[in-house]
Formats: C-alpha cells, structure tokens, sequence
C-alpha cells in the first residue's frame, strides 16, 4: 500500500457519535420524562441477522435509550409481521422501529416495511422516506448511506462539484446514498450490472460508493489517483488453510486502492460501525420530533 492514502476508521468516528447521542438523552428525558424507545423486529433465525439485532440492542441500552425487541419464528406469515408493526405503530413508547432485514423469502419485504410509520421510520426505508429525501424535504435517512455521508464530510468538508459515482443501486444503500450525494451538491452517476465500461466510468470519480456485495470487485486501477473510496461492502471470503471462517472483504481490493486513492474506508471498521450509530441518531431525531421538540444540534 501506498503510504499517503489515509484509513478513514469508521469505528472510531462511530464512537464518537454514539457518545454524543448518549450526552444528549438526557435533555430528551428531561423534557418528556421518558427515554426515546427504539423497537426492532427479527423474522426467523439467520445468525447474521441475530447478531446485528443484537448489537443494535445493546448500542440502544449503552446510549440511555429503551430497546425492545420483537421475534418473529421463520415462517411467520405477512399478515403476522406486519400486525406487530401495526402495534408499534400504535405504541407511544416507540419512536423508531426497524425490521432486519433480509426477511425469510416468503414474506414480501417492501409491502411489510410500507407498513412501519413514517414518522417512526428510523431505517428510511419506507416509501414515504424516499419519496421525502427524493423530494429534500426533511425525513428519515437510511442509516448506512447517511453514515457513509458523515464521513465523507468528514474527510472532504463541502462536497459541492465533486464527481461522485455510487456502485450497485439498491433500495438499502445505492438509491438513498445516490439522492444524498446530489443533496450535498455532488454530481453523481449510479452504476449497476448493466454500466457499460465501469472501469473508465469509476476513473473519473472523485468519490466512489462501492456497494455491490461483490468481493474486492473495485480494482486499484479503476481508481483516480486522489479520490476518496468508500467501502459498503462487507463479504466473507471461504476459509483458507483450515481456518474455521473466512476473511472480511469489502467490495473494493483494498490495498490496490489504497495505493491510489487520497482515503479509503477498511472492511471491517470502516463503514459497517457507522450502520449502528446512524441508528441511533435517527431514533434520538425522531423522538425529538414525535414530541414535538426541536431537531437536536449538532447531528
Ligand atoms: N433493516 C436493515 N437491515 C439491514 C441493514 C440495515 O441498515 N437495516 N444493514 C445490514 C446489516 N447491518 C445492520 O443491520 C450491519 C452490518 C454490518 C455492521 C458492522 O458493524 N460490521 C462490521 C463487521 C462485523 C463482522 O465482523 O461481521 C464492520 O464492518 O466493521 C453493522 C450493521 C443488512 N440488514
């Protein structure tokens, strides 16, 4: 690896976050007497799943937040998923709700999120969310685009004018991350399956998104000398030599880019934390406005 190219460490930047939602609580709690209450539902037994659901629960608890969490077995019917997310809806100890996805393959996954309300949407998944960052009026940001965002602000400050070019456009992270970027000015291209010569079009990228969910697919020489390389991908290769798992890899090879590129995030701590802190900041925000206070500062 070039020396130069600076490691954007999304764990640390997540930390910090997380400590300063955790400072505002709080304020919220004061001024409503309660804590903002974050509700994440699980349908079936994918262990991936299991532990993100985990992590989120601890990270809600660990922040001075209440955390309830709902298991659904894994051929819970469509009707049974989206009446436990009609009950959250109804439940003012619930500001934000979040369904893990992916869902067991009978259930369809975007009628049973079009349930959650919007105003209680902290995964902005919903189509009302879209609809609401499509348009720039003010709303729910799916967690993984925004903390994406958040650090390349970070890195970047203003990213008027830059050329931006986001791989893979897919509901979770492509679209919003592409609808983000254009918010903050940038000129963004999305490239999927069917991009013709994706190679030449990366290289001309000042920012590229790669979020593909195809291992070390982004090679260093697709990259502009100078651009900043954001990793959404988080892909375990097959164990090696008798290991009993395989490595973490992102979707870009990452020491060939980062001998090129000005910064780039790793895999694992680089984008994959911010997933988590972005979470919570969503559900402080929509606390705030489901009790009718100001937006909190400085998020
Ligand atoms: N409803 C949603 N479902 C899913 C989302 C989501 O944002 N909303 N995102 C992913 C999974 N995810 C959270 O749900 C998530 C993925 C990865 C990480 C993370 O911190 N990864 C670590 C590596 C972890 C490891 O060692 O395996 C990292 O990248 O450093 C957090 C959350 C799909 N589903």
């Amino acid at each position: 690896m070039a020396a130069g190219a600076h490691i954007i460490d999304g764990k640390a930047f997540a930390a910090g976050l997380r400590v300063r939602i955790a400072e505002a609580v709080p304020a919220f709690r004061a001024a409503t007497g309660r804590a903002p209450g974050l509700a994440v539902v699980l349908v079936g037994d994918d262990p991936a799943s299991a532990v993100y659901v985990g992590s989120k629960g601890k990270a809600t608890v660990a922040a001075g937040m209440e955390s309830f969490e709902h298991r659904l077995p894994a051929d819970a019917t469509q009707e049974e998923v989206e009446a436990l997310l009609a009950s959250l809806n109804a439940d003012d100890a619930v500001d934000g709700i979040l369904l893990q996805l992916p869902l067991p393959g009978h259930l369809d996954e975007q009628r049973a999120v079009a349930t959650i309300d919007p105003d209680k949407d902290v995964d902005g998944l919903t189509p009302v969310s879209a609809g609401r960052l499509a348009l720039g009026i003010a709303g729910m940001v799916p967690c993984t685009p925004y903390g994406c965002l958040l650090l390349l602000q970070d890195r970047l400050g203003d990213l008027s004018g830059k050329d931006a070019v986001v791989v893979g456009r897919s509901i979770l992270v492509g679209k919003p991350m592409a609808a983000l970027l254009l918010g903050a000015n940038c000129t963004v291209t999305v490239a999927h399956s069917r991009t013709k010569d994706l190679p030449a079009l990366v290289r001309r990228a000042d920012i590229v998104v790669a979020a593909v969910g195809r291992p070390e697919m982004v090679r260093g020489d697709w990259i502009k000398p100078g651009a900043v390389v954001i990793d959404v991908g988080i892909n375990r290769l097959p164990p090696a030599d008798g290991a009993a798992k395989g490595r973490l890899v992102g979707d870009v090879a990452y020491a060939e880019a980062a001998a090129v590129a000005d910064a780039i995030t790793p895999v694992p701590g680089g984008v994959g934390p911010m997933t988590i802190a972005c979470l919570l900041r969503n559900t402080l925000v929509a606390a705030h406005r489901r009790a009718g206070l100001a937006d909190p500062e400085g998020f």
